[in-house]
């Protein structure tokens, strides 16, 4: 559903068709207002549009110039108004295309009492849903049991299923996609109209956009230049009476209006919509623009290991027991404390069991026994049973278990643990009482192509530090593996919210990528946090963007979208101030020439009127948003470069162009109405 969207161009006929009725309901002065560049061109339409009729009533006036200026003002207001609806219109169509994704279905709610069937809209926060193959998701939740494949086209426009289990950091489920194979139970974590799909909805509309803090201060700058030049203008008229050269008020706004910068006043809230946009069109989820201007400047990102740079399917593949310890016995504890641990490391454990030692489930009801369920803080788990205490976790947690109990881990164990570190796999070591029985292996594997990326990234200035809660042995194969930068190993949730305040102490803006809950806090400080879209709940609520591809290295897209966006408003900013001067040149001399025949040195354009000069001047201003509009939309091309390279090339192309583009355009302009005998 999405991609029908994703693949409409920007100049798709529905979209324009449709800005352009919403250019025409824009001009609402309660929407104008929150523009003050094209607020003023609007008062001065209105202004001309009030002379007009008097004018015409009292048979004052030059009609055929006065109307074309008063038309001309209007088609001003409306192309800045149409860019803005052009910037809207891809995301609103999407957002038609998702509300369809939001059709209603049954829940089977399980309760007290058995199963229940309601209306999805009925579903609250909390309740326990029960979804099965070829059922459709009701609800955003939580997976709290089992596993299943998912087709989420829905919303991210992939046809692959996805895998969704209940414990690991693929636990969060999207109400509105589609359940393929087993069971799942999933416990409802959003209210009606508070959905995933709501939001999404509200995102891709734009509906909940705000001024970005660089877009407000820029606006306040545009704002004092329209003041200024509004002053320059009205005390202009008392020079002009004195000097014999009184001037209409058709031409006072005309130069008015050529003097501020509409060029950029006009574009400047569609180049903010068009980044998001673009965004969308990549899949990523922005909840906010400063986000995605801060992603423009990013220079650390921060990565965790597993499901971000590995697959993330951690499966225990082999039992390595203690000297005199049988590999039975270790397969035994190892079992038992993961009977009840539904994380999909928990679970590949009790299967292990199963194939190789025909270690068969045993029913722990009976067995009066006490779960420790494993935490990213502990990095351990284990269960209290028949006077038997087993843990098992990550190395140093359970060397420091082991010490509590005034035992230590054997040098065999430690080399065994050494050995799976070293080749990247994630080695859990399995204790009962003081003894520690021996180590499982887990294994992940590196995600495909990225290595490519990351030097991508490193092209781009950005240093990548991968975290995890895994040892530094284990961290240091995997990072060498991957190409990342830099690794910290052991961390906790605070050490990796920590991390990310020791950079921004540095003035460094930090970007995280995460999945899981114990990556929520880090998310929460990052100044671009990206959630995959498969993770936690906790981690999609904590971050300020949500790749629905859950793809790490989106990143190099998300830097180069915000860089883009910087860049293009930049670029039009100094196009749009530049461009004001030529104008000078059209108005000035054809005001005053015939008074002070010198100014007649500025008419270097040899316009072939004072009107047609005055009229020539206004149409280009007017014209030139249309122009730009493409280039606002798609934004100015990113190449990788120093900023202070960046600079000196748009000064070039965007400061000098906007000096002489106008100068031949005005000029034309002026030929083709003085061709077709409008002035
Ligand atoms: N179910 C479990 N029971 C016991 N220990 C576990 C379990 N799952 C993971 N561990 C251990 O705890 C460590 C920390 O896990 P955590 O999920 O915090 O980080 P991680 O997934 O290894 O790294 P990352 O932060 O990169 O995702 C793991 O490296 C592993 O040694
Ligand atoms: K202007
Ligand atoms: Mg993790």
């Amino acid at each position: 559903m999405a991609h029908t969207a994703k693949r409409r161009s920007i100049f798709d006929p529905q979209i324009v068709r449709r800005a352009s009725t919403d250019a025409l309901a824009k001009l609402s002065p309660k929407v104008m207002m929150r523009n003050p560049v094209m607020f003023v061109v609007e008062i001065g339409s209105v202004l001309t549009t009030v002379l007009l009729i008097v004018n015409l009533a009292t048979h004052r006036g030059h009609f055929r110039f006065d109307i074309q200026i008063t038309l001309w003002l209007w088609f001003t207001v409306l192309f800045a108004n149409f860019a803005e609806a052009m910037a809207e219109g891809r995301g609103k169509a999407q957002a038609d295309a998702l509300r369809l994704a939001k059709s209603e279905t049954t829940a089977y709610l399980v309760g007290k009492n058995g199963v229940e069937e309601i209306p999805s809209s009925q579903l609250r926060a909390g309740d326990v849903v029960r979804v099965t193959a070829g059922q459709m998701i009701p609800g955003d939740g939580e997976v709290i049991e089992g596993v299943a494949s998912v087709d989420e086209s829905a919303i991210t426009g992939e046809s692959a299923p996805v895998i969704r289990e209940a414990g690991g950091d693929r636990s969060a489920v999207t109400g509105g996609t589609r359940v393929l194979s087993d069971v799942i139970t999933v416990r409802i974590t959003s209210n009606p109209g508070e959905t995933f799909l709501d939001r999404m909805i509200a995102l891709v509309e734009g509906a909940e956009r705000q001024k970005t803090p660089n877009e407000i201060a820029l606006n306040i700058l545009l704002a004092g230049l329209t003041i200024i030049f509004l002053l320059a203008v009205v005390t202009l008229q008392p020079f002009a009476l004195y000097s014999g050269a009184p001037q209409t008020v058709f031409v006072l706004v005309s130069l008015l209006v050529c003097l501020i910068p509409t060029t950029i006043g006009g574009l400047l809230s569609a180049i903010g919509i068009a980044g998001m946009d673009r965004l969308v069109q990549h899949n990523v989820l922005a909840t906010s623009g400063r986000a995605v201007e801060a992603a423009g400047d990013v220079n650390t990102l921060l990565l965790d290991k597993t499901g971000t740079i590995t697959i993330g399917n951690r499966q225990a593949s082999e039992f390595v027991p203690a000297p005199n310890v049988s590999p039975e016995k270790l397969a035994d504890a190892a079992q038992l404390s993961s009977l009840p641990d539904e994380t999909p490391e928990g679970r590949s454990i009790v299967v292990l069991a199963k194939e190789k030692y025909g270690l068969r489930g045993r029913e722990l009801g009976q067995m009066n026994a006490e779960f420790v369920p494993f935490s990213a803080t502990t990095r351990m788990s284990g269960i209290e049973v028949d006077g038997r205490s087993i843990r098992k976790g990550a190395v140093d947690a359970i060397s420091r278990y082991l010490q509590e109990h005034g035992s230590q881990l054997p040098a065999a164990v430690r080399s065994a643990v050494e050995e799976i570190a070293r080749s990247g796999g994630t080695p859990l070591v399995v204790a009962e009482n003081d003894q520690a029985l021996g180590v499982i292996h887990l294994k992940d594997v590196v995600k495909g192509g990225m290595r490519e990326r990351f030097e991508q990234l490193r092209a781009m200035g950005i240093r990548t530090i991968m975290i995890t809660g895994d040892n530094p042995l284990t961290a240091a194969a995997i990072a060498r593996e991957a190409g990342v930068d830099d690794f910290l190993a052991e961390a906790k949730p605070k050490d990796k919210m920590d991390l990310i305040k020791r950079e921004q102490g540095e003035g460094k803006l930090v970007a995280m990528t995460g999945d899981g809950t114990n990556d929520a806090p880090a998310l929460a400080q990052a100044d671009v946090g990206v959630a995959m879209n498969s993770g936690t709940q906790a981690a999609k609520e904590a971050g300020n963007m949500v790749d629905l591809d859950s793809n790490p290295t989106k990143l190099i897209e998300i830097v180069a979208i915000g860089k883009q966006l910087l860049m293009t408003r930049g670029a039009l900013t100094t196009f749009s101030i530049s461009n004001d001067v030529a104008k000078y040149f059209a108005i000035i001399p054809a005001m005053f020439a015939g008074v002070f025949p010198v100014l007649n040195a500025l008419n270097i354009m040899h316009l072939h009127n004072a009107e047609s000069a005055v009229l020539s001047a206004v149409i280009f201003n007017a014209l030139i948003i249309v122009a730009l509009i493409p280039l606002a939309l798609r934004g100015v091309k990113y190449r990788p470069m120093s900023a202070a390279a960046l600079l000196q090339r748009n000064l070039l192309v965007y400061g000098l162009g906007g000096i002489i583009v106008p100068f031949i355009g005005i000029k034309l302009i002026d030929m083709i109405i003085v061709a077709i005998h409008l002035a």
